[in-house]
C-alpha cells in the first residue's frame, strides 16, 4: 500500500493506494477503522455500485461490530441535487444516526460529492471518508474536500469545502469500469499535467495505450502522480482564494458544456476534455501558447478517447452559463490558461479572444 499526505494542519489526511484494499481486512483495519469512532457506519452508494463493491465492505464493517446503514441513490449526475442528497438525510435520520456516525462514499465522483456535502451538513458536521471507485474520482474528485451538488443554472453550486477523515483507492475497482468512464478520468489526469508537470504530461501522452488497457502498473503511477499533484495545490490555497483555481483548468467551458447539454449527457470529463480543448485555443489565441503545444494537446485528449470539439450551444448559452461560473466577479469572468505545457495562469478574459474561440464551438 503507497500513501500520499494531504497537509492541512488538523484537517490532515492520508490518501492509501492499493490493489485490493477492500477485500484486505489488514488494510481496512489499518486504515477506515480509526476513521469509524462510532457504533453506525452509513455507507452512501448508487445501483450500480453497490452490487460490485457494497458487501465486502458490509461484511467487514460488521465483523468489527458496526452496524452498517446501506443508502443506495441512484446511478447519474442528474441526481446530484437537492431531492436526492434529501435521500441521504432521510437513510441517516430513519435509521437514528446520531452525531457518532461517519459517512463512508462508495462510488465515483457523484457519489463523493454528495456524501461529503451531507456529512458537512447532518447535524452541523459528522466525518466522512472517501473510497472512490472511478479513475476520476481517484485521481481528482476524492481529494480537496470539494463537497456538494449541482443546481439546473450552474455545475456545483451548492456546497462546501469538507475534508474526508481519509482516502481509501483500491485500484481494483477499475477492472469493472466502462471504458467511457476510463476516458472521463484520463481528462484529469491530462489536466493535472498541463498545470503543473509538463514530464507528466508528456509521459501521460507516451503511456496512453497502456492506461486505456487498464495496465496495473500504468494507472497506479497515474493515480499516486495525480494525487501528489492535487494534494499539494490543495495544501497551500484550501479554499480556493488563489491559486487553486488552476485545478478548474477546462472547467469555465467544461461546466457550461454539462449544464448546456443537460447534467449527464456529456460526461464531466468529456465536458473538461472539450473544455480543456477550448482553454488552449484561448490560450493560443492570446499568445501564450504555441501552435504546435497547441496541437499536441488536442492530439493527447483525442488520445484518450475525449471529444476535442465542444457542442454548439450557441455563443450566448456559453457567455450565460459562464457567467455564474464560481470564478467570476467583479473581474467578468476568469479563465485557467496555458502559458506554456506546465504552466497555468489564472486571468480575466472577454471581447473578440473569447468570442473567437466559442466560434470554433459552432461546427456541429
Ligand atoms: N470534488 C471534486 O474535487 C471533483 C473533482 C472532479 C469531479 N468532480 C465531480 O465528480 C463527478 C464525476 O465523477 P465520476 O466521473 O466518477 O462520475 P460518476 O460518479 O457518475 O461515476 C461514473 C459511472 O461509473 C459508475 N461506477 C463507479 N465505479 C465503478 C466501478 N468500479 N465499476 C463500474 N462502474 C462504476 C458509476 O455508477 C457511474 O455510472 C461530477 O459530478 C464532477 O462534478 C468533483
Ligand atoms: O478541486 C478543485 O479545486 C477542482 O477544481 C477540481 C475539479 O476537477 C472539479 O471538477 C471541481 O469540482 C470543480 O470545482 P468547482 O469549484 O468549479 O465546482
Ligand atoms: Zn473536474
Amino acid at each position: 500500500m503507497q500513501t500520499v499526505m494531504v497537509n492541512l494542519g488538523e484537517r490532515s489526511y492520508t490518501i492509501h493506494i492499493g490493489s485490493g484494499l477492500l477485500q484486505n481486512h489488514n488494510a481496512l483495519q489499518q486504515a477506515l477503522l480509526p476513521s469509524c469512532a462510532g457504533k453506525k457506519v452509513a455507507i452512501v452508494t448508487n445501483t450500480t455500485v453497490a452490487p460490485l463493491y457494497l458487501s465486502p465492505l458490509v461484511s467487514y464493517l460488521e465483523a468489527v461490530g458496526k452496524t452498517v446503514v446501506p443508502i443506495i441513490l441512484p446511478d447519474g449526475e442528474s441526481y446530484k441535487d437537492w431531492g436526492h442528497l434529501q435521500r441521504i438525510f432521510d437513510g441517516l435520520l430513519e435509521n437514528h444516526c446520531s452525531r457518532q456516525v461517519t459517512l463512508i462514499a462508495l462510488g465515483g465522483g457523484v457519489i463523493g460529492d454528495m456524501t461529503g456535502f451531507a456529512a458537512a451538513c447532518y447535524m452541523r458536521g459528522v466525518p466522512f471518508v472517501q473510497i472512490p471507485t472511478t479513475l476520476l474520482s481517484q485521481v481528482d474528485s476524492s481529494v480537496g474536500g470539494k463537497t456538494g451538488i449541482n443546481h439546473p443554472l450552474g455545475k456545483n453550486m451548492i456546497g462546501a469545502f469538507y475534508q474526508p477523515q481519509v482516502v481509501l483507492i483500491d485500484t481494483a475497482t477499475l477492472k469493472t469500469l466502462p471504458a467511457r468512464e476510463l476516458s472521463a478520468g484520463l481528462a484529469e489526469i491530462i489536466k493535472h499535467g498541463l498545470i503543473a508537470d509538463p514530464e507528466y504530461f508528456n509521459w501521460v501522452t507516451n503511456t496512453m495505450p497502456q492506461l486505456r488497457a487498464l495496465d496495473s502498473d500504468a494507472l497506479a503511477t497515474v493515480i499516486r502522480r495525480s494525487v501528489e499533484i492535487k494534494a499539494a495545490v490543495v495544501a497551500a490555497d484550501e479554499r480556493e482564494s488563489g491559486l487553486r483555481a488552476i485545478l478548474n483548468f477546462g472547467h469555465t467551458f467544461g461546466h457550461a458544456i454539462e449544464a448546456g447539454m443537460g447534467y449527464g449527457t456529456w460526461l464531466h470529463g468529456e465536458a473538461v476534455g472539450a473544455g480543456m480543448v477550448l482553454a488552449a485555443v484561448l490560450s493560443h489565441r492570446l499568445n501564450y501558447l504555441s501552435e504546435e503545444n497547441l496541437n499536441q494537446i488536442i492530439n493527447t485528449i483525442a488520445a484518450a478517447g475525449l471529444p476535442t470539439q465542444a457542442p454548439s450551444l450557441g455563443v450566448q448559452a456559453y457567455l450565460d452559463h459562464m457567467a455564474v461560473d464560481k470564478k467570476a466577479g467583479d473581474h467578468g469572468i476568469q479563465f485557467i490558461l496555458l502559458d506554456g505545457i506546465g504552466r497555468a495562469k489564472i486571468q480575466a478574459v472577454d471581447g473578440q479572444p473569447l468570442l473567437d474561440t466559442l466560434a470554433t464551438t459552432n461546427k456541429q
